[in-house]
């Protein structure tokens, strides 16, 4: 953990927009940094308990060196914009508490999301069975229906980087990659394919996700929109009903081979309905993807599949999870 530097002058914070009473400028010193809990291109993230009421947090910690000499000041503002966007939202994502530097750092306090990532979980029990993969399946779908509602692409959506909270319900994390669209490109629409404007289909990106989630349009015609989240989704849900995810490769070259010529296969016994949504999600052409052209803020067509059959779409996240445990 970063050695607490005496602060020489009150380091500048800003307290998050949610905070409901004012607090004192927050620094490192009103902190105990413990273990580190996750490792980013750009940052480290440390478990971190306040002196003052004892609760714990995640703090973010970015060098500012590194991140001038590397040239992601914006991929950080990105970041820092996105989070607190989605702090208004109650479920479904980290919570951004307040930020504050010093003379070398940045630093972010987050929310602590105890349990952890769900790759972890998907490993600990090899996969899930049908109902834990439809319930967090259903919270990831209603968390991208409010991140696409405010404009936000997240474009590295990975087990790596869904989180669980000490009540095991679903937080995305890691903003870093996001795309926040223009206010004039949020239509209401959650994801339009054929619809998406110029700038949003068109514009040219310097980033590519995690190679096995990364989506066909974003490699062959750098080319983000909100349906390249979808495709994530879709190999998101066979991953936790598989174990693995659909394309996979000894190299990150050959496995961006096997999506753009859509070179993946459903292993015995996997349940026809999801079998059905996955292959309505891994879909080359963007516009043609479920839930690309459904308007308004829930992506509609994705939440009447019948993979999704019994889920109370408005109680999904006051249910308490189904317990994740090891086929038998
Ligand atoms: C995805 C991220 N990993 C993580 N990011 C965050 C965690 C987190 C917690 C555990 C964990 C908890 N218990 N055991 C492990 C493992 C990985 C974590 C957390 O609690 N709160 C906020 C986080 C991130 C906030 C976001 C703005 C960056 C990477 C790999 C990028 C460091």
């Amino acid at each position: 953990p970063p050695a607490s530097p005496a602060p020489t002058s009150a380091p500048n914070s800003s307290p998050a927009p949610s905070q409901s009473f004012r607090t004192a400028k927050r620094s490192s010193q009103d902190y105990i940094f413990g273990k580190l809990i996750g490792d980013g291109c750009y940052s480290t993230v440390f478990l971190a308990k306040d002196i003052h009421i004892g609760k714990e947090y995640a703090i973010k910690v970015c060098e500012k060196h590194h991140i001038i000499r590397k040239k992601k000041r914006e991929y950080i503002k990105r970041e820092k914009d996105a989070l607190n966007m989605l702090s208004s939202v109650p479920h479904g994502f980290v919570k951004l508490f307040c930020t504050f530097q010093d003379e070398e750092r940045l630093y972010f306090v987050l929310s602590y999301a105890k349990n952890g990532e769900l790759l972890k979980h998907i490993n600990n029990v090899g996969s899930f069975e049908l109902n834990v993969a439809k319930f967090y399946a259903a919270e990831l779908l209603l968390a991208l229906e409010k991140m696409h509602a405010k404009g936000i692409i997240h474009r590295d959506l990975k087990p790596e980087n869904i989180l669980l909270d000490e009540n095991m319900h679903l937080q995305i994390a890691d903003f870093g990659t996001a795309k926040i669209m223009d206010p004039e490109e949020i239509r209401c629409a959650p994801s339009s394919g054929e619809n998406d404007t110029q700038n949003e289909r068109s514009r040219k990106i310097s980033f590519v996700g995690t190679p096995q989630y990364v989506s066909p349009e974003l490699l062959h015609d750098c080319v983000d929109t909100r349906a390249s989240d979808l495709w994530a989704f879709g190999c998101i849900i066979y991953q936790m009903i598989s174990g693995l995810p659909p394309f996979r490769a000894a190299t990150e070259f050959l496995t961006f081979q096997k999506i753009l010529k859509m070179d993946y296969e459903f292993p015995e016994g996997f349940p026809a309905d999801a079998k059905d949504l996955v292959e309505k999600l891994l879909v080359l052409d963007h516009s043609k993807r479920i839930g690309a052209d459904d308007k308004g803020t829930t992506y509609d067509s994705i939440r009447n599949h019948p993979f999704f059959l019994g889920i109370d779409w408005d109680h999904v996240w006051d249910q308490t999870p189904p317990t994740i445990c090891p086929y038998l």
